[in-house]
């Protein structure tokens, strides 16, 4: 599958198989759209009334106090999670229909989201099946210095070799809507610069970035626009 930003005409292109589709041209406009959501988790309202526009390829850094609902900001708009009240779009794409927004999104959780019983490569080589894509994950493991471990199980992994994994998995897979999760926590220096230069690559290529991060000065070189999550309405920094 061939994917990428088609600035002039301004789509998401899909080439899969032989056929091209075209994601609505409203999505050049947001690849992200968010009209008075709220979400109710329990007793909590976490999000109370949150809009939000974000035109594809933007980088945006989300902030917010611990507890501030970026972990499910992030689910909601991976359509992990239903909002309460309100709708949104990813790509063009009503959230409700989970499927073509999941075809679209690649979440990179905090706690990195791999199988636990599968090798380093197995978990690659399993997230490229999902997405019916194909790539070369020898190669992937290397660039992020996990070559010595590609047969290990992620069950032995250290925490940042588990983040290195995962970053070397959303990097592998580009999705057109990348979301990320705390990436440069748990990791080494070096690791966080292969984070700024991995995503970076990843925007240079059109990819739509949202990073949850307790780092601003780190996640605003790589997505510029950062909005905070206050009493669970998002403001613009
Ligand atoms: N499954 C759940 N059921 C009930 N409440 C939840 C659930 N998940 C999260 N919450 C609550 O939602 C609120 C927001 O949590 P969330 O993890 O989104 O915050 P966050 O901004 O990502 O925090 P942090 O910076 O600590 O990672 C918290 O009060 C949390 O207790």
């Amino acid at each position: 599958m061939v994917e990428g930003l088609n600035v002039e005409r301004g789509t998401w292109s899909v080439e899969k198989d032989s056929s091209t589709f075209h994601v609505p041209q409203a999505t050049i406009q947001h690849a992200l759209q968010l009209r008075g959501v709220w979400l109710r988790l329990g007793r909590e309202v976490i999000l109370r009334g949150v809009d939000l526009d974000v035109p594809a390829g933007q980088g945006v850094t989300l902030l917010g106090e611990n507890g501030a609902g970026k972990t499910t900001l992030l689910r909601l708009l991976a359509s992990v999670l239903r909002p309460t009240r309100g709708e949104g779009r990813v790509l063009g794409y009503d959230l409700r229909d989970s499927r073509s927004v999941r075809d679209h999104i690649h979440l990179m959780p905090v706690d990195a989201g791999l199988y636990p019983d599968l090798s380093c490569a197995e978990n690659l080589d399993f997230a490229l099946k999902m997405h019916a894509q194909q790539g070369d994950t020898a190669a992937a493991l290397r660039r992020v210095g996990l070559e010595q471990a590609a047969s290990r199980r992620v069950r032995f992994l250290s925490a940042g070799m588990r983040k290195r994994l995962a970053l070397s998995r959303a990097h592998l897979l580009a999705r057109p809507v990348t979301l990320v999760d705390e990436p440069f926590a748990n990791l080494d220096d070096a690791g966080r610069e292969l984070v700024l230069e991995l995503f970076g690559e990843l925007q240079e290529r059109g990819v739509t970035l949202v990073i949850a991060a307790h780092e601003p000065e780190l996640a605003r070189r790589l997505a510029p626009r950062a909005l905070r999550l206050v009493a669970g309405k998002l403001v613009e920094e």
